[in-house]
């Protein structure tokens, strides 16, 4: 954890010019070594924790072991600069993360969550500790019992803030995960297929909470259906089967 706080703190007190005297197209080189060993060891929890995550929900823990495996990681090393005025300025604006799972070590205090009444909390920093966060895909696959927490990033007047986010996602739900998905999309009045449009949408413009992928979706729903008089699968659907049977 220290490594990798101390690789991130030393990378953003280079100069431009010696920034991109690192840059390369091989992630296994030595000057990744630090930043790479805790990415390795960031996953291995990942995997562990979505194992109890699935064994809570009833599943076998190895339950989408393959999709995981081929599945995204992402890590990013955000650094947020002292801001004179932080009451006027956000770090990074309020979203949810479109993966499973993420885990996050911050330097300083700076990242907020969102609470049901729509309150924000900031998570304290706790030496030695990661927090981790449930993404977009854990809600939907849960059908909505886990839910994808919403967060930001505050800045702070005198200090630069670091914080190390790493992101995983599973590849693509396997058919019974798709059908607890297109439930939990239509019960929210969103199907799949629109979903996936709209999480492109979001990888595009980086952040959507899944609130307002789905207010987004309603809207233009709303304008598609009347456009074309059509049913709502009709006008969105994408040859999910609606009928599934399981052995
Ligand atoms: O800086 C933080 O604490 C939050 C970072 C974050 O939410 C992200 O990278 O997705
Ligand atoms: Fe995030």
């Amino acid at each position: 954890m220290n490594d990798a706080s101390d690789s991130a703190t030393e990378f953003f007190n280079l100069s431009s010019e010696e920034k991109m005297s690192l840059a390369s197209s091989n992630v296994h080189e030595p000057v990744r070594e630090k930043m790479g060993n805790y990415a390795k060891a960031a996953y291995k929890l990942q995997k562990q924790l979505m194992k109890v995550v699935f064994e809570s929900l009833g599943l076998n823990a190895n339950y989408l072991h393959d999709e995981i495996e081929k599945g995204s990681q992402v890590m990013a090393v955000n650094c947020y600069p002292a801001c004179p005025e932080p009451h006027l300025a956000l770090g990074m604006p309020p979203h949810s993360d479109y993966g499973s799972l993420t885990i996050i070590n911050q330097s300083s205090t700076g990242l907020q969550i969102m609470d049901h009444g729509k309150n924000w909390h900031s998570v304290p920093v706790i030496e030695g500790a990661l927090v981790v966060q449930l993404g977009d895909q854990l809600e939907i696959m849960s059908n909505g019992q886990y839910k994808s927490v919403i967060h930001r990033a505050t800045v702070n007047s005198e200090k630069k803030r670091l914080s190390i986010a790493k992101r995983l996602k599973a590849l693509e739900l396997p058919l019974q995960a798709k059908i607890a998905e297109q439930n939990y999309l239509l019960n929210k009045g969103i199907t799949r297929f629109a979903h996936s449009q709209l999480e492109r949408l979001a990888l595009a413009h980086e952040y959507l909470p899944l609130e307002r992928l789905v207010f987004v979706q309603k809207e233009r729903l709303g304008a598609v259906e009347k456009e074309r008089s059509l049913p709502f699968d009709v006008a969105w659907g994408d040859g999910f089967p609606s009928e599934v049977t399981f052995e």
